[in-house]
């Protein structure tokens, strides 16, 4: 079966109406865009149309590809110093010049909504969490709405589940794998490393849930995953759609995956749609850290 996260991403934008409505609806979501690229023009789109649908303010910002570090961390800065901005997200991929982890650090960390300054990152790594990245939020959201869905109990459901994951970025596989952990998964991390030694079909054909995020389309195929097993496809891949435009594809193989898992999360309708209201979740959760006391580290 395939996973519908459209409707599942619908039921949790009902839930960001409530949280919106219970700060007043003042919060707001800046994205920042360097280059071109076309996954990152369709997330900030669609990131400013759910604001805009909901109510909630948006800065949709461009930034030509050869601006410089100080041109971003000085768009960073003038959206911290915006009162109607609460949470601030800088689209991957950044331009080769651009070092990621200098910009990470500039982040305000109150308003670092995909946690990536390292306070944040160290605060999700200890099991603290100030922000849960969009994207792994939302796998898990899709995975627990699946748990229930099959009846399943939600508490126990990763308890010494292998948890494989394909890809170690910092804003998905890394956090997912630190989830997956807090959640008493046996998380395996395979990256590009374990594929070029020839061992991810090893590593995937024993998962129970298999997390995928890592830009290669189709790479997941029906051989590659064992019977019964959870399959959830985080990849946004542009590709030629043979009439002159691109579309979207997953890195999972779908039509061979689909007859040996358990289910599917397809792409697009898949993840993407539940992230898109995940982000906004995040702005209201960092707006309301911003009236929290003075010094509190963590929302409760
Ligand atoms: N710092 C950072 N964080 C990200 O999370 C991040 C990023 N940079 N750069 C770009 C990629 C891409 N991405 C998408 C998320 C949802 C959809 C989405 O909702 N897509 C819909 C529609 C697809 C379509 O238009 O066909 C769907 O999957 O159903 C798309 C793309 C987040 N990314």
């Amino acid at each position: 079966m395939l996973i519908d996260g459209k409707a599942i991403a619908a039921r949790l934008k009902e839930t960001l109406r409530g949280e919106l409505e219970a700060i007043g609806g003042v919060a707001g979501i800046a994205t920042v865009l360097v280059g071109e690229d076309v996954p990152a023009a369709v997330y900030q789109r669609r990131i400013d149309r759910g604001a805009r649908e909901i109510g909630m303010a948006s800065r949709p910002e461009q930034l030509p590809a050869d601006a410089t570090l100080g041109q971003v961390i000085g768009k960073v800065a003038e959206l911290d110093a915006d009162p109607d901005i609460s949470g601030i997200l800088v689209l991957r991929p950044l331009p080769a010049h651009l070092p990621e982890s200098r910009i990470f650090a500039a982040l305000p960390p109150l308003k670092d909504v995909e946690a990536l300054h390292p306070l944040n990152a160290g605060l999700l790594s200890l099991g603290m969490p100030r922000f849960i990245p969009s994207t792994p939020a939302a796998a898990f959201h899709m995975l627990d709405r699946h748990t229930e869905a099959a009846g399943r109990d939600l508490e126990s459901a990763f308890d010494g589940a292998n948890l494989v994951l394909v890809g170690r970025s910092n804003n998905v596989g890394k956090p997912a794998a630190i989830l997956g952990l807090q959640r008493n998964a046996t998380v395996v991390s395979c990256h590009h490393h374990t594929s070029q030694a020839g061992h991810l079909e090893e590593f995937t054909r024993g998962a129970d849930i298999l997390i995928v995020a890592v830009g290669v389309p189709g790479l997941i195929t029906g051989d590659m995953v064992g019977e019964g097993a959870i399959v959830i496809d985080i990849g946004i891949n542009a590709v030629d759609d043979g009439a002159g435009g691109v579309r979207l594809v997953g890195d999972v193989d779908t039509a061979s995956v689909e007859p040996v898992a358990e289910a599917v999360s397809p792409v697009p309708g898949g993840v993407g749609p539940i992230t898109d209201v995940w982000v906004l979740r995040n702005a209201v959760a960092a707006a309301k850290l911003s009236l929290a006391p003075a010094g509190q580290l963590v929302l409760r």
